[in-house]
């Protein structure tokens, strides 16, 4: 079990992490979700002690990790696929963390058998593909058998295949009762492998529900309208909203009905001598529902079209409200910015077997 409390970062002005409290369990595998820079790495980096919270506190197995009486058998954590010296063969690589660690060397070749890398233990790790790098931190990750495991964006570049075998392998760690915490910015992955969500943006817990029942809070069913007389369509409009619905013009010219049932419109429109050229049921995605929540709480888009806070109000549906506008924030980095590189082993420096 992972457990935070009014968790909190600030680097000078800049909150990264703010008040989180959350329990990460065991037997399940947690997505832990947000847009970049919403604070994720951050937050996994307090976890494995690799930084210190300005406020409050989070421990695993009820220990701050510098406390933990054997960190690798109790965490184990990927943080950076790319952690590691390119010149060393995969076995060599993780033979020196095991015997910093002091797990027995046997344990190696366990753990390169269990994530398919045996036929190049004996290759530069340099070498490798991205996915082969990614098993490699993976298999580090496991060295010491921990109970509890992070993983940070690890299906990240991966092809469909890497990403379906790391899927499977999360579940059957958290199969094994092992609580699994896995970082992502894709809600669609996180709908395939997470039993648990956290979502978080701009350091804010927003989400921390079962993924079914974040689908089912999430997951809107909306009716397109398109009138055949366009001059009709702020009525038609006024008609519907009097009727409990939520009405959103769309660009087309058609209209979004959120709260409605098809013939409740279709009876509204006939009554009112609408004529209508579509009437179309429609669903939003879960990632377009985790859009709309982390909406405003993005700190790097795509192309800069659009700023934090600054895009148009959510189109419709029940996430939750968007925050506050917010500056631009393009001076940050978006990965890694503290300059060290994190080690894809978090190093039992003390009390080691
Ligand atoms: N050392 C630092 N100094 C200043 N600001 C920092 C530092 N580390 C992180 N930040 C800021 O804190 C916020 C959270 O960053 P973090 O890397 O934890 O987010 P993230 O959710 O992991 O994002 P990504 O998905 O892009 O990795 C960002 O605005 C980032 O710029």
């Amino acid at each position: 079990m992972i457990e935070a409390v009014g968790l909190t970062k600030s680097y000078g002005d800049k909150t990264a992490v703010q008040d989180l409290t959350f329990r990460v369990r065991p037997g399940k595998v947690t997505g832990f979700l947000g847009p970049n820079g919403a604070g994720k790495s951050t937050t996994m980096r307090m976890i494995l002690g690799l930084d210190e919270p300005s406020g409050g506190s989070v421990t695993v197995a009820g220990h701050p990790y510098r406390k933990l009486p054997n960190p690798p058998r109790t965490v184990g954590a990927l943080l950076d696929a790319g952690a590691k010296h390119g010149g060393r063969s995969a076995r060599n690589h993780l033979l020196s963390l095991a015997q910093l660690a002091g797990i027995p060397a046997s344990r190696v070749d366990e753990v390169l058998d269990l994530v398919g890398l045996t036929s190049v233990a004996g290759k530069r790790s340099g070498g490798f593909s991205l996915g082969m790098g990614q098993r490699l931190g993976i298999a580090a990750a496991l060295l010491g058998d921990p109970r509890v495991l992070l993983f940070d964006e690890p299906v990240n570049g991966l092809d469909p295949e890497g990403i379906r075998w790391v899927r499977d392998l999360m579940k059957r760690l958290a199969a094994e009762g092992r609580t699994v915490f896995v970082s992502s910015h894709l809600m669609s992955e996180m709908a395939l492998t997470a039993d648990h969500l956290i979502v978080i943006g701009r350091g804010r817990l927003m989400a921390d529900m079962p993924v079914q029942d974040f689908i089912v809070q999430n997951s809107t069913s909306f009716a397109r309208v398109r009138v055949a007389d366009v001059g009709q369509r702020d009525a038609l409009t006024s008609l519907l909203t009097g009727a409990g619905a939520q009405v959103f013009p769309e660009e087309a010219g058609t209209l979004k009905v959120v709260g409605l049932e098809l013939p409740q419109i279709s009876d509204i429109a006939f009554e009112a001598g609408v004529r209508l050229w579509e009437l179309s049921p429609h669903h939003a995605s879960l990632e377009e529902a985790y859009m709309r929540m982390t909406q405003g709480a993005v700190d790097f888009r795509a192309g800069g079209a659009q700023q934090p806070g600054t895009g148009p109000a959510p189109a419709f549906g029940t996430g939750a409200p968007p925050g506050p506008p917010v500056p631009p924030d393009h001076g940050q980095p978006q990965q890694q910015p503290y300059g060290a590189q994190p080690p894809s082993f978090v190093q039992p420096q003390e009390n080691a077997r």
